[in-house]
């Protein structure tokens, strides 16, 4: 199965979508397809052996629309030059028609204005009252400046489906082709007993205000999309890169992996890489929000689009075009723009039907009125008021573009939201679980204190290190790290170790010239029956200060007693604090112990721990705090069988009793061995420091460290739903208020009649009211 991203053109609303999608899922070997109004762009899933890019395009070009891939290539420099080129020759056609439709609609409204307020107004020229002038004004309105509705409803029919265009057509042929009866032969109209009346106004106003209405939204959807065009426009232009010994400026397109480029003080790095000589200090707020700047010496990672500040360094290029991080945050955010909210589901749901409904209801109500009054004037009016007010276009934007100004305003603060899903659900969380090490602690571990059994004499304890380190050294575990680098900083030179083993959760053993080392927790070593009274008071002390304490036994025997300290992220305290004043029930899980995890807690002010909690047992506890809930995702069913294969799982007692388990449960972790436990939450936030990050397992990814980002991504979320329900409000009770008082319910209680000219202004607003109201969401700040 491929995945394709398409960008379209030529929907003019949300049923336009609807049929998109449908046709896209009529190919053969098409298996899913979303389509985003808001975005312009369609997710389509398919089997590479059975259709491809042409056949989707060309099936799509057929319904009366067009489609094209966005390639790797043309992500990071946007849409190319012909396409700019098209669409604002295209911009300014719809002026143009705009202004031509507008001064014609003014003189027919003056005209027209004496018989409205049925006042004699003197300065007006008898002459505009003329029908034949009025006609001929409004011919070129009507199928000049209203052609591409007559163009989008064809192609509409041909595939036997309405939209909205279809309904403008409706609307305004009626008032024109009944005037043009009344024109020609107003006998007829005398004889039956009629007046002859015309409405061309009616017509050309009606024109005049949706186009105004669609040159403004999508004035205004242009600007949704900010973000993404903000983020593309950090990229560097050129890069410095040394070859054959000499320095060149290239542009960046053209630098290849591991050129060595040099970057001077005040310079953008042009791509991603690893700095070999030099050091200086780096913004790189752009990208991970973090606004303190970093420093950089060899060996560090560098991210492309971020500006160095004080020193000239060269580095060593990692990664180029669509790889690099920028190019993978603008690939994610465009998903996340273009997914679909299950909040959108009711309207998506209302809109496919919505066209067909309002046919009908504008054939009943000329029916009714007709019979009923034997007046063909107000059964008219009643009619095409129905079928202008009754589009459903407001109802169609509603979600799409609040998601979409939602998530780049999430990228724009270093938040990567994976999808629409995940923006709406971080709304709805009630409890939030943190990791601790690498979460709440800044993950980098240094040996503080170390204690032997045999005290220091014959160079004891360095012996006992070098054991230490040798079996340390194979354990990717950060607690591993910091071991090895506190013996290197003691110069003790380490050996080899044989049969390495590490238990998760628990500690890791080898053989060091010939002799078991083991080193671990307490309760690892108590189970294998090792004796570990020893110790108690450093152990308490160190415990009480937030250390970890490891246990380190020789030949199953205690020889030593290690605490390592892991430094509070600076940010913890306040988030957590922040956390919890929006009433979010804040709980920590650690695999650490008890003691020490308390300790750490009690800094941050969470009351409720989960401690000892091995690795693999980290999803059992989500899942139970869940209330026992599955999950229906791919990536939750892989959580769910981690549980189940583990048996033996006794459920570890929390701290202090909980709320009872019902709510949204979030989880943060750092992403890589928390990975089961985030993609069983409702929603995963992956701490991603740097370069280094597992999206994948998570649904929110905070680029850089701070735990703010939490809240600041729950806060968004509340400020995009609040701002959806506006808009949805706004949308429905635009539709479902309009279409009664225009079909003329309320006439006979209250003489209520929406004249069609308001109904058409109100329709062609109601989509800038949504669009716009949406844009306020880019004044969001914490
Ligand atoms: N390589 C190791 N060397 C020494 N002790 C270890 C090692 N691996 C694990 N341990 C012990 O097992 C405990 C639990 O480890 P685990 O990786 O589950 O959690 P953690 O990283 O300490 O905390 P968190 O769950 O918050 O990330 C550690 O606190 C440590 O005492
Ligand atoms: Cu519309
Ligand atoms: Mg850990």
């Amino acid at each position: 199965m491929d995945i394709l991203t398409l960008k379209l053109r030529g929907m003019s609303c949300a049923s336009c979508a609807k049929r998109i999608e449908k046709t896209i899922l009529s190919v053969t070997g098409v298996s899913e397809c979303s389509v985003n109004f808001g975005a312009e762009q369609a997710v389509v899933k398919y089997n590479p052996r059975k259709t491809n890019l042409n056949k989707i395009q060309s099936t799509v070009e057929a319904a009366g629309y067009s489609a094209y891939s966005l390639e790797d290539e043309d992500m990071m420099t946007g849409e190319d030059d012909a396409e700019k080129a098209v669409r604002l020759a295209e911009l300014r056609n719809l002026k143009i028609k705009l202004a031509v439709a507008a001064v014609i609609s003014i003189l027919l409204i003056i005209g027209s204005l004496p018989m409205m307020i049925g006042v004699h107004l003197p300065f007006i020229p008898a002459s505009l009252h003329n029908p034949w002038l009025q006609l001929i004004l409004t011919t070129p309105v009507q199928f000049w400046c209203g052609y591409k509705f007559y163009i989008n409803s064809w192609k509409a029919l041909k595939s036997r489906s309405a939209t909205m265009d279809t309904l403008i057509v409706l609307g305004t042929s009626a008032a024109y082709f009944y005037s043009l009866l009344a024109t020609i032969f107003p006998a007829f109209f005398v004889n039956q007993g009629l007046m002859p009346e015309v409405y061309y106004e009616t017509a050309a106003v009606v024109i005049t205000l949706i186009s105004l209405g669609k040159l403004l939204e999508s004035r205004a959807r242009g600007q949704t999309s900010e973000a993404i065009r903000q983020l593309i426009g950090l990229q560097a232009r050129d890069a410095r890169v040394i070859r054959g010994g000499k320095e060149i400026d290239i542009p960046i397109q053209e630098v290849r992996i591991d050129d060595i480029i040099l970057v001077r003080p005040g310079e953008k790095i042009p791509v991603d890489g690893e700095v070999i000589e030099g050091n200086s200090t780096v913004d790189e707020s752009m990208v991970t929000g973090e606004s303190l700047p970093n420093k950089k010496v060899p060996g560090d990672e560098v991210i492309g689009a971020t500006i160095n500040k004080t020193g000239s360094f060269k580095f060593r290029a990692t990664r180029i075009g669509k790889d690099t991080f920028l190019a993978q945050i603008v690939q994610l955010v465009q998903q996340a723009q273009g997914s679909s909210a299950p909040i959108q589901r009711l309207a998506d749901q209302v809109t496919g039907w919505f066209v067909p409904a309002v046919i009908s209801i504008a054939v009943v109500t000329f029916i009714v009125w007709f019979s009923v009054t034997r007046n063909l004037s107000l059964s008219l009016i009643t009619t095409v008021g129905v079928l202008i007010i009754a589009c459903p276009c407001a109802l169609g934007l509603a979600t799409p573009t609040s998601v979409m100004v939602g998530t780049g305003k999430g990228a724009e603060n270093g938040i990567l939201i994976k999808d629409a899903t995940s923006l709406e659900m971080a709304h709805k969380i009630k409890m939030i679980v943190l990791d601790k090490t690498g979460t709440l602690t800044e993950g980098k571990p240094t040996v503080t204190d170390f204690v032997t059994v045999n005290g220091t004499a014959n160079n004891n304890e360095m012996k006992l290190l070098q054991l230490v380190a040798a079996v340390e050294r194979n354990s990717e575990h950060p607690l591993a790290e910091a071991i090895v680098n506190y013996t290197r900083s003691q110069q003790v030179n380490f050996p080899e170790a044989k049969d390495f083993q590490a238990f998760a959760g628990s500690g890791v053993q080898g053989v060091v010239k010939n002799q078991l080392v083991q080193i671990g927790t307490q309760r690892w070593l108590e189970e294998l029956s090792i004796n570990t009274s020893y110790f108690q008071q450093y152990k308490a002390t160190w415990e009480a200060a937030g250390k970890t304490v490891v246990w380190i036994a020789v030949e199953g025997k205690i020889e030593g007693l290690m605490g390592i300290a892991d430094a509070l992220k600076p940010s913890s305290q306040d988030a957590v604090k922040a956390l919890q004043k929006m009433g979010l029930e804040v709980v920590m899980l650690t695999g650490d112990n008890r003691q020490t995890a308390e300790a750490i807690a009690s800094q941050v002010n969470i009351n409720n721990i989960f401690a000892q909690v091995r690795p693999d047992e980290k999803v059992a506890v989500i899942k139970s705090l869940q209330g026992g809930r599955g999950r229906d995702k791919e990536t939750r069913r892989q959580g769910d069988k981690e549980t189940r294969r583990n048996k033996n799982f006794s459920f570890p007692t929390p701290h202090s009793p909980l709320p009872t388990p019902h709510s949204l449960v979030a989880m943060v972790g750092d992403g890589i061995n928390d990975a089961p436990a985030l993609a069983q939450a409702d929603v995963g936030f992956a701490i991603g420091t740097g370069t280094d990050i597992a999206i994948a397992a998570s649904d929110i990814t905070l680029i850089s460290g701070d735990l703010q980002g939490i809240v600041t991504a729950i806060k968004l979320s509340r400020a995009t739903i609040r701002n959806i329900r506006q808009n949805l409000f706004f949308a429905f009770i635009y539709n479902v208020a309009g279409i009664p008082i225009a079909a003329g319910v309320f006439y006979p209680i209250f003489g209520w009649l929406l004249n069609p000219i308001i109904a058409g202004g109100a329709m062609a607003f109601s989509s800038v009211f949504v669009v716009t109201n949406a844009l306020r969401l880019r004044n969001f700040h914490n």
